[in-house]
Parts: structure tokens; C-alpha cells; sequence
């Protein structure tokens, strides 16, 4: 009779057994240790076919072509690679997220926004050629200006601005040349700009592939006052002083009153954060170049890295705190020199 489930069984009493039935019951048990000498065999054999094919997995994981869905990246890695690389190669989201239909980190409010790569949409840019373009920040939004990745591909150019329009072009990738009617050609490499003035003649050319950040705006004259062109890189830009705060800033335009906007270069080492729990009128946009940290946008509290794109409506209070092991530096338009009345 079968034990009832769960229920107690009675403990298990041998019989005496005749010695014939001894002699069956050693015969039978030496065939059942056989045969689990042999399970444990196959059991060996299976575990080492097991080992075998773990590591070969772990190997391949560790190269370019793995298994991995989420590619992972090791810190000698990133050594290795270009500055601003991560703005074209993002992680897009946590490996375990990375697949979620629907999931994206983008957020759009009525006075910011987070703009992550994985909801960047490209189309051909009006006037442009052979360039895809995606408009991050446009007056839709409530802004004055707007701000796009160009993605430039071989033999291509750009198109002009519409009439009365200012820009200012970034390279975070590759590389361009920038042609006008006065001056030779100059070769933009990563971290170089150009601020072109409004209704100013140029053709920005690119013979492989290039992307660029580019802010546009409608001029906005004071008095007498004209803007020139401009062509620089950050690391020229000398550090300037910034009581009250640890950051280290670069200002990629001159400060004087032709100017009706500037482009900040914020630098901030792991654990530095933003001393003023910032509200002003001056509306931003943002491209995080490298590193990760959590930006306050109102009362919303953003985990951030390097490619996200933000946008910061006047007055919308503003904070940033530097997180991880590397450096986090950002890009930050900002209107300045203007009444806002
Ligand atoms: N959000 C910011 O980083 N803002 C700048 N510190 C600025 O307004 O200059
Ligand atoms: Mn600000």
C-alpha cells in the first residue's frame, strides 16, 4: 500500500528472507550499483560537455561578434575610442530593457524635455544632400531656435539657412569641410565649430561620414551691432571663472552684446553637481558629450548619459549631479545679451 500524500508513513520493517532470496537480492542490487556507476559516468561526461560549452559561450560573449544582445564594453575599451564617441554609440537603455517594446526613457512636458537616442527619428534635411537630419528641439516645443543632429553621409553637403538665420555647427563625429565666399576651406574635426552669421554664404562638404549638432536661430539685431564667423574647438576655449560653483566652463562664442546666444561647454567630475538650484528665463539646449548622472527638470529627477538631449523651457528649475567614473561634459545653448521684454 501506497504512503498517503503528505500523510505519515509507518517506518519500513525488513522481513527475514530465505537464502535464495538473499542471493536475488545481492544479484539484483550489484545490477542497480552497475547501473548508477554508469548513470554517474554519463553524469560526468554530461557536466564536462557542459563546462565546456559555458566557456566557449563566455568567450564569445567577450568578443565583438558574441552572443550578447547588449554588447558590453570594458573600461580599456572605452580608453581606446575617440572623444564624444558615446553621442553615436549609446547604450540605448539597460541590456535587461534594451528589448521592452515600448520602453523608452523620453519624456516631454510642457516646460522640458529628454529627447533619448533610442526615439531619435531621421528624414532627409530640407536643402541638404545626401544627409538624414533629426530635429530634437523645434518652436513645436515652445522654443526659439531649434536643435538637429545632421547625419552626413559620403559626398555630402549641406543647404543654407533661411534668410535672417544664424547657426552654429558641432562635430561630435568625423569630420567636415566648411567653405565660404571670403575664405579658404577649414577642416572641422571632432570638437571643432563654426558659427556661421545670418545670411552668410557657406557650404559645409563631407567626403565620408559625419555628424554634427546644429542650433539655429532668427537673429535677433541690436542697434549697430553685427556677428562674424567663427571657427574653433573646445580645447582652445580658455576655462573661465565660476564663482560659487565646481564645474569647469568654456564658452564657445565671444561674450559681447552682438551675440544674441552662446554655447557652453560644462565640464563636471563624478560626484560635482550644480551649486544653484537653477530658474531663469533663458531657455537651453542640451547634448550630453560624455558621462552620466541624474538631471532635475522641475520636480522630475532623470537618469542621463552620454547622446540624451534636453530641453529647458524659461524658468523650468534646473539642477545636475555627476555620477559613475568618468567625467560628465555637456554642450548647453543658452540665449543671452537680449531684453527679454
Ligand atoms: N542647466 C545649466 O547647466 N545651466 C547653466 N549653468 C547656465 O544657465 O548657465
Ligand atoms: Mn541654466
Amino acid at each position: 500500500m501506497l504512503p498517503p500524500v503528505y500523510g505519515e508513513s509507518k517506518p519500513f520493517e525488513r522481513e527475514a528472507l530465505s537464502e535464495e532470496d538473499e542471493h536475488l537480492t545481492l544479484d539484483l542490487r550489484l545490477r542497480v550499483e552497475d547501473g548508477i556507476i554508469a548513470d554517474m559516468r554519463s553524469l560526468h561526461l554530461i557536466s564536462f560537455v557542459i563546462i565546456i560549452i559555458i566557456s566557449l559561450l563566455a568567450k564569445a560573449s567577450k568578443s565583438d561578434d558574441g552572443f550578447c544582445s547588449a554588447p558590453s564594453i570594458t573600461e580599456s575599451d572605452e580608453k581606446t575610442k575617440p572623444i564624444y564617441w558615446k553621442v553615436t554609440n549609446p547604450t540605448l537603455s539597460p541590456s535587461h530593457l534594451q528589448d521592452l517594446p515600448g520602453y523608452t526613457r523620453s519624456v516631454y512636458k510642457r516646460d522640458h524635455a529628454l529627447i533619448t537616442p533610442e526615439s531619435h527619428v531621421y528624414s532627409p534635411l530640407p536643402d541638404w544632400t545626401n544627409t538624414l537630419g533629426a530635429y530634437l528641439i523645434t518652436p513645436a516645443m515652445g522654443s526659439h531656435f531649434v536643435m538637429f543632429f545632421a547625419k552626413m553621409k559620403e559626398m555630402s553637403s549641406s543647404g543654407l539657412p533661411p534668410k535672417d538665420i544664424e547657426r552654429l555647427v558641432f562635430v561630435v563625429e568625423g569630420a567636415v569641410t566648411l567653405t565660404n565666399t571670403s575664405s579658404s576651406s577649414t577642416k572641422l574635426t571632432v570638437d571643432s565649430y563654426a558659427y556661421l552669421p545670418p545670411n552668410f554664404y557657406h557650404s559645409l562638404d563631407c567626403v565620408e561620414s559625419a555628424t554634427l549638432v546644429v542650433f539655429e536661430r532668427r537673429y535677433e539685431h541690436l542697434g549697430s551691432h553685427t556677428t562674424e564667423l567663427i571657427v574653433g574647438s573646445t580645447d582652445k576655449q580658455p576655462l573661465l571663472e565660476t564663482p560659487g560653483e565646481v564645474f569647469e566652463l568654456r564658452k564657445l562664442l565671444p561674450v559681447s552684446l552682438a551675440y544674441d546666444f552662446n554655447i557652453h561647454i560644462m565640464d563636471f567630475q563624478p560626484g560635482e553637481f550644480l551649486n544653484v538650484k537653477e530658474v531663469h528665463y533663458n531657455q537651453h539646449g542640451l547634448l550630453l558629450l560624455e558621462g552620466q548622472g541624474i538631471y532635475r527638470l522641475g520636480d522630475n529627477w532623470y537618469p542621463v548619459q552620454a547622446g540624451d538631449v534636453i530641453w529647458m523651457a524659461p524658468f523650468v528649475p534646473q539642477w545636475y549631479g555627476a555620477l559613475g567614473k568618468n567625467r560628465s561634459r555637456y554642450l548647453l545653448y543658452k540665449d543671452v545679451n537680449r531684453n527679454p521684454l
